[in-house]
């Protein structure tokens, strides 16, 4: 199973207006047009903006080698869902991925396991490469974290059969997202190494790439090393010479 390229996510929630998500997305697409490791692929960008900016940042991202998606989906592809969106209209604006289970859909909206699996289902169908998101709520030895993601990634599998070229894996521990600071390395390297070793030989899916998320920002990606496929950002990521630091970083470390 190869680990080959890093893959950079930035979830902006609903932190930006529609404008100030064109101005950043405009500014990130210069920085990683102007990266060769992005350019040829060995890394890998994407942005994630509100539903309402997919279609606008679709546009200004098509011919470039930024990637589009979504920060959720419906689990339904059409009929009476009152204020949802499909993954199949979200694959026909251009979007290549889509976050499944952030913590923050868990807490704020009710999303449980059940709705979870049928949502990863939903982006299996649709073709779009999922972002699954796991994480322990209160922060424990990386042996009951593994535990706990390993049960929430199996659980979010569950209607997925086979036919799922690539997940990824978004190890996001709720204590640390929106904190000031990341998880400490060695916890996160531990989690990420055994997350991935577990799931190596699942044969519903090709390629499973396991990631970081959680107050991650310049210098993680360089002190994680290789224990990671690539992070998952937020907040700061919102500076765009912060988030080229980081495409920096995932250029120098050379994996191909
Ligand atoms: O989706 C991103 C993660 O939840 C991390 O957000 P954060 O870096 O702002 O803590």
């Amino acid at each position: 199973m190869t680990r080959a390229p890093i893959f950079l996510g930035v979830s902006l929630k609903m932190y930006l207006d529609h404008e100030a998500t064109l101005r950043w997305v405009t500014d990130v697409v210069a920085t990683a047009d102007s990266e060769p490791a992005v350019r040829d692929g060995r890394v890998r960008v994407a942005v994630l903006p509100t539903f309402v900016s997919v279609d606008a940042v679709a546009a200004a991202t098509r011919g470039t080698p930024v990637a589009v998606g979504a920060q959720d989906l419906a689990w339904a592809d059409h009929g009476a869902f009152t204020g949802e969106v499909s993954g199949r209209d979200l694959a026909s604006l251009g979007c290549r991925y889509v976050e499944v289970g952030h913590a923050e859909r868990r807490q704020l909206f009710g999303e449980d396991d059940k709705i979870i699996a049928s949502k990863l289902a939903a982006a299996a169908r649709n073709g779009l490469i999922p972002i699954l998101c796991v994480g322990e709520q209160d922060h424990l030895s990386p042996e009951r974290a593994v535990d706990l993601c390993r049960q929430q990634v199996l659980s979010a599998l569950a209607e997925v059969d086979s036919g799922l070229d690539e997940l990824i894996i978004a190890y996001e521990p709720v204590w640390a997202i929106g904190a000031e600071q990341p998880a400490d390395a060695d916890h996160v390297r531990a989690v990420c190494r055994q997350l991935r070793a577990g799931l190596a030989d699942d044969h519903r899916t090709e390629q499973v790439r396991v990631i970081y998320g959680g107050s991650a920002g310049p210098g993680l990606l360089t002190e994680l090393g290789d224990a990671v496929d690539g992070l998952f950002l937020g907040r700061f990521a919102h500076d765009p010479e912060a988030f080229g630091r980081v495409i920096g970083e995932a250029a120098a470390m050379g994996r191909s």
